[in-house]
């Protein structure tokens, strides 16, 4: 299965990966590689492997076949590298719950050591529209709100590669247009960027290449447009 870019410069390089759970293979090997500057989005129905995929990419899962390296180093989110170069943004929103909305960003800012980071976290909720916010406690938070602050905390730390798991999720549909400017931007700052969505627009918007899996194959990889096109995924 090829999702590949090629050439030499990858940050991320996924060889042959696959992952087996019990009798059951949720991914298929599969290559994958993404460069600074550049966003790959993985695209699929619920099951098709997507998480499966970006949680071996992260190092937070092993792959029963295969490598995953990042900055050509195996990949293990237990890695002082990974740690500080790589950011995650998951599916699943986990807060404690008698943290602000701020203190949740100043022990993210403290952990990386980031430079001036009372302005740089006033600017983060700002742009996430948190600032009204910032002294709530998750508990007190939206669905749509919490998902913004996943993203805060990815976004005030230092980071080479940005790996979103459905990122779009609980946005309302202004979010989501932040949401496609933020990583237009992240490339534009040379970031790499992987993710899983289910909007075919937020694809469009941002990717340079979509992948498309089914049940843990790779079944097209290309232009998002030829992609959509070639699945038969009308979209706005
Ligand atoms: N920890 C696990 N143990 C057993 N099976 C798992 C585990 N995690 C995922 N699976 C299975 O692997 C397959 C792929 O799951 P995965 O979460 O990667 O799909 P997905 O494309 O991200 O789906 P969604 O769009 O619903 O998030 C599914 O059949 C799922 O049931």
């Amino acid at each position: 299965m090829r999702a590949t870019a090629g050439g030499s410069s990858a940050l991320l390089r996924l060889r042959k990966v696959s992952r087996t759970y019990g009798q059951r293979r949720a991914l298929h090997p599969v290559d994958l590689e993404v460069r600074a500057g550049e966003c790959v989005a993985l695209y699929g129905r619920n099951g098709s492997g997507k998480s499966t995929l970006l949680r071996i990419a992260a190092g937070r899962d092993v792959p029963t076949t295969g490598d995953a390296l990042f900055a050509g180093r195996t990949v293990n989110e237990d890695d002082p590298q990974v740690r500080a170069r790589v950011a995650v943004v998951g599916d699943a929103i986990s807060c404690y719950p008698d943290l602000t909305v701020r203190e949740h960003l100043e022990l993210v800012t403290v952990a990386h050591a980031v430079d001036d980071a009372d302005a740089w976290i006033d600017q983060v909720l700002a742009d996430r529209r948190l600032t009204d916010h910032a002294r709530a406690l998750p508990g007190s938070l939206s669905s749509g709100q919490l998902q913004s602050l996943l993203l805060a905390a990815a976004l005030v730390r230092p980071r080479d590669l940005l790996i979103l798991d459905e990122p779009e999720q609980r946005l309302d549909p202004a979010a989501r247009v932040r949401l496609a400017e933020l990583l237009v931007t992240e490339k534009q700052d040379g970031n790499a960027v992987l993710l899983a969505t289910h909007q075919a627009e937020l694809a469009l918007a941002v990717a340079d290449r979509l992948v498309a899996l089914e049940d843990g194959h790779v079944v097209a990889d290309g232009p998002p447009a030829a992609v959509l096109a070639e699945l038969g995924v009308r979209h706005d």
